[in-house]
């Protein structure tokens, strides 16, 4: 092969033509595709990936050695994004596809989608008050998932996540495609905050902290366990009550600080790729892969709830009770589950009116 047909074979990878099309009439040179790699691995599909969230997660998935394929969707700026990510050193092909007409493209052949699209708070909102927007964005990106990778492990991060998650499953039951083993809601973050915040509070090191946080993910429907942290530690009445409130309002205490500019972006990103990492190292059959997310459930009444589950080579393969709950536990789940039987309704109906 001579230098021009080398040269050749390398432009042919860098202009796909999804990429020709958005960058159509954008002024860029179409670039984001690596002419060679795709070690083996996982394909990865990110929707919303030009947002605040969607911008770092696709940094950190792309130095994931277990993705061979990454797929960066947005209405917008998905080339800049795609162009920029493209040239890190690392193994994994990325292809950037702007606007409904690529979705379908975006979606084919992927093994695990993550969903940060859509609207963040602005200081005295509530989750609950971006349900409006947000309803619609998460049942037409759903649609697309149940047409073109109905097996697809979807993780969804954007708010309310105690609705939009049973808008999600909705939307699978309509199409036949519902695989409760498969939709998680993304509830990492308090997590991360749990074992920070209590890791501050214990003089411990936060990678040696593991706090499970259950019910859901908004105010009091985040329900940490300090009776169960590991290592065990003993708090005071005072601690308790501290942490519990630091770990259900830790969003909204990102969002007054940034001060109508957004809510969390990169702790949650950092967040999302934890609970993908581990979504990934299931699938390839790992072992004892635990981690707290919104499911579909039978741990109370209610038909999700997020809990300690097990991830394996399907999806969710246990989904794991609360265990010993103390006497403040035992009230704080009642307001949790009084709180999200009406949000979870609110997103079945959306889809079922
Ligand atoms: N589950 C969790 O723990 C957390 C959830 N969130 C939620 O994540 C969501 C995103 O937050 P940010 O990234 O800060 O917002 P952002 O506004 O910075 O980014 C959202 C992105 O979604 C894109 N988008 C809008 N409609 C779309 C559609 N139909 N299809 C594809 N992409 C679309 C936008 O173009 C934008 O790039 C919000 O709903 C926020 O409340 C935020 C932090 C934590
Ligand atoms: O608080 C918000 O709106 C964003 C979010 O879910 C979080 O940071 O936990």
């Amino acid at each position: 092969m001579d230098a021009n047909q080398r040269i050749a074979r390398i432009s042919a990878h860098l202009n796909p033509p999804n990429l020709d099309q958005m960058c159509e009439g954008s002024g860029l040179r179409s670039v984001g595709c690596r002419a060679k790699g795709g070690s083996s691995g996982f394909k990865v599909a990110i929707l919303g990936a030009a947002g605040g969230i969607g911008q770092p997660l696709a940094m950190l998935m792309k130095m994931n050695p277990l993705v061979s394929v990454l797929h960066l969707y947005d209405v917008a700026n998905a080339p800049g994004v795609t162009a920029d990510i493209s040239h890190m050193d690392t193994s994994a092909i990325v292809r950037g596809f702007l606007g409904q007409p690529q979705l379908e493209e975006a979606l084919t052949g992927m093994d695990l989608v993550i969903i940060p699209a859509g609207v963040p708070r602005k200081p005295g909102m509530t989750r609950d008050d971006l349900f409006n927007i947000n309803a619609g964005i998460v049942r037409t990106l759903s649609e697309a998932i149940a047409k073109c990778c109905p097996k697809a492990i979807v993780n969804i991060i954007s708010n309310p996540v105690n609705s939009t998650v049973p808008i999600a499953a909705e939307v699978f039951k309509k199409a036949g495609t519902f695989d409760p083993k498969k939709l998680m809601g993304v509830t990492m973050l308090d997590v991360v905050r749990a074992n920070t915040f209590v890791a501050e509070v214990m003089s411990l090191d936060p990678r040696e902290v593991d706090v499970p946080v259950v019910g859901g993910h908004a105010g009091v429907t985040i329900l940490p366990l300090l009776s169960q942290v590991k290592p065990p530690c003993s708090f005071t009445q005072k601690e308790i009550e501290y942490l519990t409130d630091r770990i259900q309002n830790g969003g909204t205490e990102v969002v007054e600080a940034k001060a109508g500019t957004g809510s969390a972006t990169l702790s949650m990103a950092y967040a999302a790729v934890k609970f993908a990492d581990a979504c990934l190292r299931g699938l390839r059959g790992d072992a004892n892969i635990v981690e707290c997310a919104f499911v579909a459930s039978h741990v109370t009444e209610l038909p999700f709830f997020a809990s300690k589950v097990r991830l394996g080579r399907c999806g969710i393969d246990e989904v794991y009770g609360l265990g010993p709950l103390n006497e403040y536990e035992r009230m704080g789940l009642e307001k949790a589950k009084k709180e999200l039987a009406g949000s979870i309704a609110k997103g079945v109906t959306f889809v079922k009116k």
